[in-house]
């Protein structure tokens, strides 16, 4: 009998819910954005009952185009995004404290002085930043005072999206999370596979309020929201679940999905490989209780920039735009775009850095910008990728992959993507559906309820849609990025 697997990829933009048949192809998509809230410079919010609604909707609008009542669902989430609520009325205490969200800085800062961002590598993998949960949720136990006395009673807790959402579509029966998502709180110690207790102790959490941490193939409870008893079967945060999507199984292997954001993950295998050069050591998924552990770089803008080229510049009307435009650019002028604007994320985590723009002559238009914009992307990968492979290398492995499994809305874009294998002097591959984050929630779900062939075999089926090839001389791609790095150098607020 065929059956069907409903993922829910509730993003940081939008919510969406895609249900796949036995196969795995996509039948059925709805999507529902929300509102952000920016209460102050550097804060991003999200109405925490927004994310529950519009999770609802979507699942209900999937169910009703198809009238098919899924086997299970799969959750994939924005990560580090921290609530808290209330166990007894279910509403959260505060808006949910977005991952963008740097209104911690300033307690990092004092943290690292204390020396302790030492402690928080060994421990959880992670660098002492703003951009994960532990200093988010110290925040709003320090700013609802009776916060941790309800927590130790049992009726206040802690989630990351994945929590949040599981607790309320058990209608508060289940309060569990994912390994993986508990490796970006910056409170749960990946060697141990357990939540650290010296970590929270220092940023005075109450270990009650924690959720339980369960393998990303697993059993959640079930909802009865949606009609019928559905099981949720499966959970992983949004970039591991792309890691899952693409097949990324063996280590060595990475994949880089390109949305608002970038976030590039290398499959390390057993070994948890502690970065020299600022990567983020982290799992990429936990089956039956065994971690996969991975290096991450996140580069905070990448689709990003054509939207500003769109929204702030007006010199397109749609990302697509840009492939042409492009294309059109005069070649001898070299111009670097280096899309600071919020800060420079991995290798340089920058925070005061700010976008910069070399190389403008008269005859700079809107085709040079374009071109220098799509460029940035291909130029901050590169800066990621060999950040992650020197630490792959000297970690004692094998050379890693040379081909990137590439994903998410930016990668449609045929010229970013050429460029990016140019200057990577690698193969880029691009499978059919580019909605593989979802595609990994569904997989993990299938295969907690043995609807699924075993991750050896799901990867046999992985196919490259389209191939990019390097098609740049040696000579230009060492004068282009020795150009880019300069432009770093000069974009930076620190050495
Ligand atoms: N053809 C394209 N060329 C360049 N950028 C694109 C293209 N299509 C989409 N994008 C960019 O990709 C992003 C949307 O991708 P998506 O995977 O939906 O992101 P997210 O999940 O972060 O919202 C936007 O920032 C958009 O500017
Ligand atoms: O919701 P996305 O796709 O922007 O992903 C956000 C990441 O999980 C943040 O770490």
């Amino acid at each position: 009998m065929t059956h069907h697997i409903l993922s829910l990829d509730q993003g940081t933009t939008s919510t969406r819910a895609i249900l796949f048949d036995a196969q795995l192809s996509p039948v059925a998509t709805a999507q529902q954005e929300f509102d952000q809230h920016f209460p102050q410079s550097g804060w991003v919010e999200h109405d925490a009952q927004d994310l529950i609604d519009t999770s609802l909707a979507v699942m209900k609008d999937v169910i009703e185009q198809t009238q098919i009542t899924p086997d299970a669902i799969g959750i994939t989430n924005q990560r580090e995004t921290t609530i808290l609520w209330n166990t007894e009325t279910g509403k959260p205490l505060d808006r949910a404290i977005v991952w963008q969200d740097r209104r911690t800085a300033q307690l990092c800062a004092e943290l690292k002085q204390d020396g302790f961002e030492t402690e928080i590598t060994a421990r959880t993998g992670l660098l002492l930043d703003p951009y994960f949960s532990g200093t988010k949720l110290k925040f709003l136990l320090d700013k609802h005072p009776n916060a941790r006395d309800l927590a130790r009673a049992g009726k206040v807790k802690f989630g990351t999206v994945d929590s949040w959402l599981i607790w309320n579509l058990t209608e508060g029966r289940v309060h569990a999370t994912d390994a993986t998502n508990a490796a970006r709180t910056m409170l749960y110690n990946i060697h141990e596979g357990a939540w650290d207790s010296v970590i929270c102790d220092k940023l005075d959490i109450p270990m009650e309020l924690l959720p339980q941490v369960r393998d990303c193939a697993d059993t959640y409870g079930e909802t009865t929201l949606l009609g019928g008893s559905i099981p949720i079967r499966g959970v992983a945060g949004d970039q591991q679940a792309a890691t899952v999507g693409q097949a990324c199984f063996k280590q060595g292997m990475m994949k880089s999905t390109y949305g608002t954001g970038c976030f590039a993950v290398l499959n390390t295998g057993d070994t948890a490989v502690t970065s020299r050069n600022r990567m983020l050591t982290t799992i990429a998924y936990q089956l039956d209780g065994k971690p996969t552990y991975a290096l991450e770089g996140a580069i905070f803008i990448a689709g990003a920039v054509v939207q500003w080229l769109r929204d702030g510049l007006g010199i397109i009307e749609q990302a697509s735009d840009t492939l042409e435009l492009a294309q059109q650019a005069d070649e001898t002028q070299s111009i670097y775009l280096v899309p600071a604007f919020t800060g420079l994320g991995a290798p340089h985590w920058d925070a005061d850095a700010r976008g910069a723009i070399f190389g403008l002559t008269r005859n700079t238009g809107p085709a040079e910008f374009a071109k220098a914009a799509l460029e940035s992307v291909g130029y901050q990968t590169r800066d990621l990728i060999e950040a992650m492979q020197d630490d792959w290398k000297a970690s004692g492995a094998d050379d890693p992959d040379t081909s990137l499994r590439v994903d998410g809305g930016m990668s449609a874009n045929g010229f970013a993507m050429q460029f990016l294998s140019d200057i990577l002097d690698a193969p880029v591959d691009q499978p059919k559906h580019l909605e593989t984050t979802a595609l990994g929630a569904a997989y993990l779900a299938g295969l907690s309820m043995g609807l699924q062939p075993a991750p050896h075999e799901f990867a046999k089926q992985w196919k490259a849609d389209k191939q990019f090839t390097p098609n740049m001389d040696a000579a230009t791609r060492t004068k282009k990025y020795a150009g880019w790095t300069t432009a770093i150098g000069r974009t930076l607020t620190k050495d």
